[in-house]
């Protein structure tokens, strides 16, 4: 008995050396990365350095004295070449609206082709760049997807939103969605719920229009007939898990992705991937909204294996490219953002309060920013970055933002409601400042 306790003293203690040891390693590997990635900061910003020295010589003299970095990044200065930079007023003159660019009547602050690249290169080579420098630097790539409003357009043009979500135990989240869609700047906004949820939704507001249609048997047939006029589609938010649900929501899913729809997935419509991934693996439109439950529960299923919860940034790229690019948002203290060539922290400040619906806001809100920026890449003013990207970091900041604001005004008793009554000013401020 005394022998073999020996050895299993002996071989838990080779165990725990071979433990530390690879430990040692991985650690040792991980110093490697990140020293090779600082370094690649440094020479991006070396390149950068040198661009603006080159730019500012070229410029006539008027233009004042040489921006600092980060400003100069923020407010760019215009290069001759750069023809998709349009102002204002001449914007609606230029471009005549196609269906696909209905919104895109651009403001002036647009990013040339190799600005927008090096933002994002800059951006990914996270080394020792502050968090609000990075901010900073792509706040000016979302600006540029924001639809001016002018009175050439018409009612529907900045975006018709459809949620699908809304069921017997869950109002308050397809409504949260579908009123920060229309407060972000969407024209229209369509709840597609379930016929208990429906009159209970409406009452919340005139503003939404609201289908009770997904428990009746012809539910997909009749959102269906929706489609040809949505913009961007938001699903799950309320949406519950009963399989006839899911079903529909399934195929909406499929008819919205052949159709090219900006589709967003939160709340219960993860479920449904988590069960079944293809539904929008490899789909470049889709952006998926986990909070780390949501998260851990997906990375799990594509995985097979326990997430290792130490790693976050890593968790979001692998599972980016499990779902085949897809773009991920994992919500939390950073919001982290990855379409799985590299991770974008948001960590805008928020507040302490953590009250339900905030992700309902974000996923509402990233709806119509999805659809702005696939539009304005159709058109070409957003290139070389993914649009999905851009919209999700948007949501994010915007989130945040209005999370700030509201808990100034609410402390403790900050709710959501309150914090959508502050998307007007928060939008303002980050992105028409
Ligand atoms: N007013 C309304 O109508 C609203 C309705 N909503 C709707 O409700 C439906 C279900 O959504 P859901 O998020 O509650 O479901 P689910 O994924 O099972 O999570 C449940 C459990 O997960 C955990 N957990 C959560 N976050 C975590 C974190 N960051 N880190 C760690 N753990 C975390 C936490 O576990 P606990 O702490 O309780 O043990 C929590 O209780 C969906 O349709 C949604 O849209 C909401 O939008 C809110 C407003
Ligand atoms: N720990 C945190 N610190 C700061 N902000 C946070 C934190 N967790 C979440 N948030 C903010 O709340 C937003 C929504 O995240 P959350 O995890 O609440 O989503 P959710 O559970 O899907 O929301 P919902 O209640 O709508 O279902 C995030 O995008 C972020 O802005």
């Amino acid at each position: 008995m005394e022998k073999l306790m020996e050895r299993f003293l002996e071989q838990s203690a080779q165990a725990e050396d071979s433990f530390y040891r690879m430990e040692e390693q991985r650690l040792q590997a991980e110093d490697r990365r990140r020293e090779a990635e600082h370094a690649r900061e440094l020479h991006m910003l070396q390149m950068l350095g040198q661009m603006f020295s080159g730019v500012s010589s070229a410029r006539p003299a008027s233009s004042s004295s040489t921006p600092s970095k980060t400003a100069s990044l923020a407010r760019p200065p215009t290069f001759s070449g750069a023809s998709q930079s349009l102002t204002r007023g001449q914007s609606a003159q230029l471009r005549r609206p196609s269906p696909q660019t209905d919104c895109l009547t651009q403001q002036s602050q647009v990013l040339n082709r190799d600005q927008q690249a090096l933002v994002f290169e800059r951006y990914y080579g996270l080394g020792s760049t502050s968090h609000r420098d990075m901010d900073d630097d792509i706040l000016p790539l979302i600006k540029s997807i924001v639809p001016p409003l002018t009175s050439k357009k018409h009612k529907g043009q900045d975006g018709r939103i459809g949620i699908i979500g809304g069921c017997q135990d869950y109002t308050g989240a397809p409504y949260f969605a579908a009123i920060s869609a229309l407060k972000v700047g969407a024209d229209l906004s369509h709840v597609f719920c379930t016929k208990d949820a429906a009159t209970v939704i409406k009452s919340y507001s005139p503003e939404l229009i609201v289908h009770p249609v997904l428990d009746s048997p012809n539910a997909v047939e009749e959102i269906e007939k929706w489609l040809p006029r949505l913009h961007g589609l938001v699903v799950g938010p309320g949406l519950g898990r009963e399989d006839l649900l899911l079903k529909t929501a399934k195929e909406v899913i499929e008819k919205s992705k052949a159709r090219d729809i900006p589709i967003v997935i939160d709340a219960d419509g993860l479920w449904l991937v988590t069960q079944q991934p293809s539904v929008i693996q490899g789909y470049q439109k889709g952006i998926l909204t986990p909070n780390f439950m949501e998260f851990t529960r997906l990375y799990e299923s594509l995985h097979h294996e326990p997430m290792d919860s130490r790693d976050h940034q890593r968790n979001v790229m692998q599972l980016s490219v499990a779902m085949g690019n897809l773009t991920l948002v994992l919500k939390g203290e950073q919001d982290l953002i990855s379409d799985g060539s590299n991770v974008i922290p948001c960590s805008i400040e928020g507040s302490g309060r953590r009250c339900g619906g905030q992700g309902d806001l974000l996923s509402g809100s990233l709806g119509v920013l999805a659809h702005w920026a696939h539009a304005a890449s159709a058109a070409g003013t957003l290139r070389s970055v993914n649009p999905s990207v851009v919209a999700a970091f948007g949501a994010c900041c915007l989130t945040r933002q209005c999370n700030s604001q509201a808990f100034q005004r609410h402390g403790r008793s900050t709710t959501t409601s309150d914090m959508i009554q502050e998307i007007g000013s928060a939008f303002k401020k980050l992105f028409e400042s």
